[in-house]
């Protein structure tokens, strides 16, 4: 039976297909696509595709980041189709749909790569942004070859607790640990307008540091956030990305494990989800083109905390993709302090 959902008119005149009618269908029936949203084939054109990439043969300790994409679904079933934080309707003002799993071969982490790379082209050249949900880590690579192909080096803001540039585990290139040392050799990102966002942890020795500061990135670490606050946070970079076309990944593990504890390589000391998310709403009206969630690992989690902490950066993601680069500065629909982009209302 096809339930009743949200329909509504575009800037542009398009009817967009909204989410199932939570009034009309109670949240937790039927079977789950992201925030129960239409997928790709029942809609003309999709703006937005949240994508799943359940691969996980990346991982360097704990597995099950293929479990990722059905459980942050799954725990997305209560997001309403208003951001109040951003005062928008993303699911009005573009089309946005689930398109299910791109699959990467589990014993082959090269051939993966060159698979999950070839899916995200071709939803990319149907004219899909892509928000995309893992697996672990290794598949920013593909994503990012993806992004690169169409918009050249791309800036990167990268939420984790780690810095991912290193260079190999058991000798291997291609890991969840190592994305981000490939794409800076392959020339997919920008040395200018590269940093990570809420660093912390141990390393294994300052090399690693000295590595990754000759690749371009600045750190933001999460004791930074903590100190100097979300909105000074935000200021740094947005003067680091600037104009440029802009990717953003996030490691579920940017989280503290108390907001997060369902990931693979948990470490202390790590944001809240209230200021993950604002970091990310003030990213609001930067030139966008592409977003991941990877980490969650579902048989660490409980009562769902990692999956609704994912679901909700996701909506945020697609918030951010919806209102599109220079979207005109917006404070939240209620409470007493605005943010640094608009008062509130
Ligand atoms: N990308 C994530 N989550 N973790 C990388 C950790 C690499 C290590 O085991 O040292
Ligand atoms: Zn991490
Ligand atoms: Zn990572």
């Amino acid at each position: 039976m096809d339930p009743e959902r949200v329909i509504r008119t575009g800037p542009d005149g398009r009817q967009l297909i909204g989410p199932v009618n939570a009034a009309k269908t109670p949240r937790w029936a039927g079977t789950g696509t992201f925030a129960r949203l239409p997928r790709t084939d029942q809609v003309e054109k999709t703006d937005i595709a949240v994508l799943g990439v359940p691969f996980d043969a990346g991982v360097s300790y704990r597995s099950g980041a293929r479990f990722g994409p059905n459980h942050v679904r799954e725990s997305s079933r209560l997001l309403r189709p208003f951001n109040p934080a951003q005062s928008a309707s993303p699911f009005a003002l573009c089309q946005v749909a689930d398109a299910g799993d791109l699959i990467g071969n589990p014993f082959d982490i090269g051939e993966a790569i060159e698979s999950i790379a070839a899916g995200a082209s071709e939803l990319m050249s149907a004219g899909s942004r892509l928000v995309t949900i893992g697996g672990d880590h290794t598949i920013a690579l593909p994503l990012l070859r993806a992004n690169h192909a169409v918009h050249g080096p791309v800036a990167l803001l990268h939420f984790d607790a780690h810095l991912d540039t290193w260079d190999t585990y058991f000798g291997a290139e291609y890991t969840h640990g190592t994305p981000f040392r490939r794409a800076h050799e392959e020339g997919l990102i920008d040395p200018e307008a590269v940093m990570h966002v809420g660093t912390r942890g141990p390393l294994y020795g300052p090399e690693d540091l000295e590595d990754d500061e000759r690749f371009g990135f600045g750190i933001v670490s999460s004791a930074d956030v903590m100190r100097r606050g979300v909105d000074a946070v935000v200021a740094v970079l947005r003067e680091k990305v600037g104009d440029r076309p802009l990717y953003v990944s996030l490691d579920i593990d940017v989280m503290d494990p108390a907001h997060a504890p369902g990931t693979g390589t948990p470490e202390a000391g790590g944001m809240t989800s209230r200021e993950v998310l604002e970091i990310l709403r003030g990213l609001r009206g930067l030139n966008i083109v592409g977003c991941d969630v990877v980490e969650v690992s579902p048989a660490y989690d409980h009562a769902e905390l990692t999956g609704t902490a994912a679901a909700h950066v996701v909506y945020e993601m697609i918030t951010l993709v919806a209102l599109g680069p220079g979207a005109a500065p917006g404070g939240p629909a209620y409470g007493i302090s605005g943010n640094a982009y608009g008062e509130a209302r």
